[in-house]
């Protein structure tokens, strides 16, 4: 048990990796909040996982676009379990689009999602950890797209360039509070953010072929990182980023 009677707070968790951490979370010990968009079925499910470990779960609905929606989830995830010992910054978008026609709404929403969401949930959640006095850690889920490049994703991985960073300078702005601020990069983990990107079985294929353990990611194998990251094993890690990704990112060749 790596996280025992710790509350920690996900956001996107109604889904996808969020939903693994979040669940991971709880069986290691943790009782959960979760933030979600619009999902209720999914972050119903989440939070019956969680209490079926024998922890408490509460959902909690918001869009992170909205900075509002920050001071709102840290608000009533603290009424409701007490405290925030770890923040896990998750939720994110990547409408796969051109660069030359991409929309100008597409990248606003996609900055605003994964990037402006970030920002100002990690600064509520830190605000939570320092009003608190004991510290606290945050791990942000960027992406090896915050290193390598993708023709359809040129409004995504600027964002997850984004995260990545705001990670490293927060773990400089937060490190005399006990905060210690951290991020998984992940690289292609089947879940719906890519479920029609990757019906094209060629694409499939080649990402597949391009990773050294021989397989596409799932969910769950973010878990184990976040929790990690999250726990007092990694009590001297900060500003640290992981890659998660069977290898991918250094297959040249
Ligand atoms: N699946 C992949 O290959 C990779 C995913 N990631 C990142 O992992 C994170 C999670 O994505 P996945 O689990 O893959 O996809 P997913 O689509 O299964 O999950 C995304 C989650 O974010 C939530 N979400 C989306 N917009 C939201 C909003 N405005 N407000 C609140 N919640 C919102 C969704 O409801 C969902 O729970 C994202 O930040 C993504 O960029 C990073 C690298 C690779
Ligand atoms: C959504 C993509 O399949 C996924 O997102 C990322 O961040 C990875 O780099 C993959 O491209």
């Amino acid at each position: 048990m790596l996280l025992e009677g710790k509350t920690v707070l996900v956001t996107g968790a109604s889904a996808g990796i969020g939903r693994a951490a979040a669940i991971g979370a709880a069986r290691h010990g943790a009782n959960v909040a979760i933030n979600y968009h619009s999902d209720d079925a999914g972050a119903a499910a989440c939070v019956a996982e969680i209490e079926a470990l024998g922890r408490t779960g509460v959902a909690i609905k918001g869009d992170v676009a909205d900075p509002a929606t920050a001071q709102d989830f840290i608000a009533r995830s603290v009424e409701a379990l007490g405290r925030v010992d770890v923040f896990v910054n998750n939720a994110g978008i990547c409408p796969f689009h051109a660069f030359l026609d991409m929309p100008a709404e597409t990248v606003d929403r996609t900055f605003r999602v994964n990037l402006h969401g970030a920002y100002y949930m990690v600064q509520a959640a830190a605000n939570q950890m320092v009003k608190q006095g004991d510290g606290g850690a945050i791990v942000a889920v960027s992406s090896i797209s915050a290193l390598v490049g993708g023709e359809y994703q040129t409004h995504y991985t600027p964002t997850k360039a984004g995260v990545h960073s705001l990670m490293q300078s927060a773990a400089i702005a937060l490190g005399k509070h006990g905060i210690r601020c951290n991020s998984v990069l992940p690289g292609t983990i089947l879940t719906d953010i890519n479920k029609d990107d990757l019906a094209d079985l060629d694409k499939r294929e080649r990402m597949a072929a391009r990773v050294p353990l021989g397989r596409l990611g799932k969910p769950d194998d973010l878990a184990g990182p976040i929790i990690f990251l999250a726990s007092d094993l990694a009590r001297y890690v900060t500003g640290a980023a992981l890659l998660v990704d069977g290898g991918a990112f250094v297959n040249l060749q």
